[in-house]
């Protein structure tokens, strides 16, 4: 990897700011928000039924549903414009991809909380590759165990992060609220489900 890792210790993140021009992540932007199946669907948090802060799709191969946050998710069949983003986040990440979990924040409102995507379906170190487009976004890791460092990313339209390694074991993420941002960004985290 020509990319400089961004993480001290106990796992690798790789940012690439421009993968896709401004136009082409233009264009990406608007035939996402318009083609996708977006829903908001509830998660349960201490026992409750809430909504999640965010809209949430899953696309992928027909064999693999996969379960996150408590919820599984059939996949959608891939459409074109998801085909040619993953064809060049497959070139980028030299791994190819069985799945897409978009996700849509509305504005600063909406986000995501501390997590891991360390599900067993994901094998035990998992490329995850993170394209981005719309508003910026600060995008924060921190070290698991002991909630620190944090390392704070923006993740700027027509960028992708790559996390790889032990990342999924020593490190969470999180996409927090923000009041400073009243537009939209769509997210693809791409995935390989192994069964
Ligand atoms: O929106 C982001 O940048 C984070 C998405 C994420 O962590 C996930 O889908 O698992
Ligand atoms: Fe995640």
């Amino acid at each position: 990897m020509t990319e400089n890792n961004l993480l001290p210790f106990d796992g690798e993140a790789y940012l690439f700011p421009q993968l896709f021009t401004a136009a082409e992540s233009d264009t990406f932007f608007r035939r996402l928000q318009q083609e996708t199946a977006w829903k908001q669907e509830p998660i349960k948090m201490f026992g409750k039924e809430v909504m999640q802060p965010r809209l949430t799709a899953w696309y992928g191969d027909a064999d693999k549903s996969y379960t996150y946050s408590g919820i599984t998710m059939q996949p959608r069949a891939w459409n074109e414009v998801l085909t040619t983003i993953k064809t060049k986040v497959e070139s980028a990440a030299q791994q190819v991809f069985s799945s897409a979990l978009l996700n849509y924040y509305r504005n600063g409102q909406d986000s995501m909380g501390w997590h891991r995507d360390n599900e067993k379906q994901l094998g035990i170190n998992p490329v995850i590759a993170s394209v981005s487009f719309g508003a910026a976004r600060t995008f924060k890791l921190r070290h698991y165990e002991k909630k620190a460092p944090v390392v704070s990313l923006e993740l700027t339209h027509g960028s992708l992060l790559l996390m790889a390694g032990t990342t999924q074991h020593h490190w969470e993420h999180a996409l927090p609220k923000t009041t400073k941002v009243q537009e939209g960004r769509i997210n693809i985290t791409f995935r390989k489900i192994l069964y």
